[in-house]
């Protein structure tokens, strides 16, 4: 382990011949030994970039190693881009792409991802939370979740989140909701210590943190360390936090830090020790100086000229290489034989117990009980989002209904009853997406950072979201179709309102079917909103309305079997017009048999059953398709060493 013991500068000189820190780890005092949490070993990354079409491998990480004790706090600390957040994720387990080598060990066992998930944390630098939810309600949602029912009771779940209320000192915004751009909720460090609570709710091993300070004033930074400090003391935790230019005072509270500069390490050693190291290899920190603010300067490479830069690489290589001296030396027992690396050592005496450890997922039930009523009341506190869902269609029925207003049976109907018909179905198609993507790309977000310390099955997620969409989107469009069919007077049959209801509903489901496939499949709202309206107005072009399938090019013509559109519409046009007969307005006395207009139209390709077959199969598809690009999308494939 490259890591500076307590007691190795003690003389202020570099170097000499002391018991390996690898083989035993005694920053705790004399006498105690701290159990290491996890430990580190060349750890590195590399990535392919492409740059003016050439290709080359960029490390990102080069060779570091480290370890973490029990009841230690350690700061990882480096100029931008030095590879703070990398290693981070290196040693959470949250790596993503590129190739990634050397060897991590959680309690002395290689790592078993579930269980590491389940007995680390990790509180990312975004805080992702529910804005409408107060931070009771966010602690008792992420308690619900991640405390095992057969462990917790619902009175232990509570008296968790109290004690973690008091733990963070919330206990002021205990029923402040958290908040975002739109609506104003909770402080900025207030709501970092809600992320962190959420975490700290099932009592990891080990917690880590990306930039839990960025933001925040110094008093707010400082707090959070200092309870991160407290609470890894008390608990006999660990914590590796990525920090930028702590002050003094935050810098002290370190246990230890690891210093990065261009993805090698720099110095990792005690806190304490770090100015005498520094010391001892010719940069001597002023004594009014912040230590850390010192330490960023002399890693960070200087562009503003080629001198500048020269220069600066020489000193970043020159710290490199005296730190691999210096750890070497420390990895000679006084006799001079190589010592047994920690990392091996801890193995023996820890056995498998990360692997070991049994967990027994919650409920299907209960999760989905727990996630279907955070999504209402998420959704019933959205007062834009439920204003517009319900006062939407009350507006477009008025409009569509006193446009068409009171059809006649002549001939000059038929083009009205079928606009009427043919705007029903559109009412269910982007009135319903665009809202409900907005949703559900924010909510998806969150469900990620949920599941990746695995919260809930993705099974209960999506049962979920399509139990809250898609009431939603039928209770709001109700109003709608009785409202335009008594108004603008569409054929009065109880059969063919009763037969015309559910297929409205139908392509409702549909709609939020085709949604899930684009929410769970692309991430940029934009994107979406540019690609779905393409796809829904090609439905639309295809309904049958614009353009007569006897007429389409047979390399266009076979779309209208893969549009529910199409087939929405054709059901409901001939629901509604099949046994009707219009009466010439003007000139000769003559009838229209509304079959015939719809033979003209081919809208009797399939008879309405067919077409309601035919709806639901392409919505059975959707929903498929969108579990399944859920599941694959949302799992990241992270690389484990
Ligand atoms: N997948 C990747 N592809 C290409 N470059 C990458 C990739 N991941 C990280 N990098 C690069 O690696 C370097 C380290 O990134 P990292 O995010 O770890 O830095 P950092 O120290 O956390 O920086 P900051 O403090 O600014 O967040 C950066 O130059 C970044 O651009």
């Amino acid at each position: 382990m490259y890591e500076l013991d307590g007691n190795s500068l003690s003389d202020g000189s570099v170097g000499s011949n002391k018991p390996s820190p690898y083989t035993s780890d005694k920053s705790g005092g004399p006498g105690l030994e701290r159990e290491v949490v996890l430990s580190w070993k060349d750890i590195e990354y590399k990535v392919t970039t492409k740059a003016n079409k050439q290709t080359s491998v960029k490390t990102i990480l080069n060779s570091v190693s480290g370890h973490i004790n029990a009841g230690e706090i350690i700061a990882l600390i480096g100029s931008s881009g030095a590879g703070k957040t990398t290693l981070l994720n290196a040693l959470s387990g949250r790596i993503v792409g590129g190739q990634l080598t050397g060897d991590v060990r959680f309690q002395g066992s290689k790592r078993n991802p579930t269980s590491f998930k389940r007995l680390t944390a990790y509180v990312q630098q975004d805080d992702l939370m529910h804005p409408l939810l107060s931070v009771e309600e966010t602690l008792t949602y992420a308690a619900k979740f991640r405390l095992q029912n057969a462990a917790y009771s619902p009175r232990q779940k509570a008296e968790r989140v109290n004690e973690v209320i008091r733990q963070l000192r919330l206990e002021a915004a205990r029923n402040t909701r958290i908040g975002n751009a739109a609506t104003r909720g909770v402080s900025g460090g207030e709501r970092k210590r809600v992320s962190i609570g959420s975490e700290l709710l099932t009592d990891p091993k080990l917690l880590f943190l990306d930039e839990p300070t960025s933001g925040l004033d110094s008093n707010s930074s400082e707090m959070v360390v200092e309870l991160v400090k407290k609470i890894s003391v008390e608990q006999n935790t660990a914590a590796i936090m990525t920090i930028h230019q702590p002050n003094a005072r935050i810098f002290n509270l370190f246990d230890k830090v690891i210093l990065l500069s261009q993805g090698s390490v720099v110095y990792f050693g005690p806190t304490s020790k770090s100015i005498s190291y520094f010391g001892s290899i010719g940069y001597q920190c002023p004594i009014h100086e912040n230590p850390a603010d010192y330490f960023v300067d002399l890693m960070t490479l200087d562009y503003r000229s080629e001198d500048l830069l020269a220069e600066s690489k020489k000193r970043v290589n020159n710290l490199v290489e005296r730190f691999i001296v210096y750890s070497s030396q420390l990895d000679m027992h006084a006799d001079g034989k190589p010592s047994k690396p920690l990392h091996e050592s801890v193995e023996s005496s820890y056995g498998t117990i990360a692997n070991d450890v049994g967990f027994k997922k919650n409920s299907w039930v209960s999760e989905y009980i727990t996630l279907l009523r955070r999504d209402w009341t998420n959704i019933y506190r959205d007062i834009y989002y439920s204003t517009s869902q319900t006062l939407q269609p009350i507006a477009m029925c008025l409009m569509i209904g006193f446009m068409f207003y009171n059809l006649k049976h002549d001939d000059l109907s038929i083009q009205n009853r079928l606009g009427v018909v043919y705007i029903i179905t559109v009412q269910a198609t982007f009135p319903i997406f665009m809202p409900q993507i907005a949703l559900f790309v924010d909510d998806l977000v969150i469900a990620v950072r949920e599941q990746s310390s695995a919260s809930y099955r993705f099974s209960t997620y999506y049962v979920s979201k399509m139990s809250t969409y898609v009431p939603i989107a039928l209770v709001c469009n109700t109003p709608f179709y009785i409202g335009v069919y008594f108004i603008s007077r569409l054929d009065f049959d109880a059969r063919k309102f009763f037969i015309g209801l559910p297929v409205f509903y139908c392509q409702n489901i549909v709609t939020v079917g085709l949604m899930f496939i684009f929410g769970a499949s692309i991430k940029s709202i934009a994107m979406i909103y540019v690609l779905s309206t393409a796809v829904i107005t090609s439905q639309l072009l295809f309904s049958g309305l614009f353009a007569n399938f006897r007429t389409v090019t047979d390399v266009l013509s076979w779309v209208r079997w893969i549009n529910p559109i199409y087939y929405s519409f054709s059901a409901l046009a001939q629901n509604e017009m099949s046994d009707m007969t219009f009466i010439c307005s003007a000139g000769p006395q003559c009838n229209k048999a509304g079959k015939d207009v719809l033979n003209s139209y081919s809208l009797d390709g399939f008879n309405i059953w067919q077409d309601v077959l035919m709806l639901l199969l392409n919505g059975v598809v959707f929903y498929i398709c969108g579990y399944l690009l859920l599941r694959w999308k949302g799992t990241p494939k992270y690389l484990w060493v």
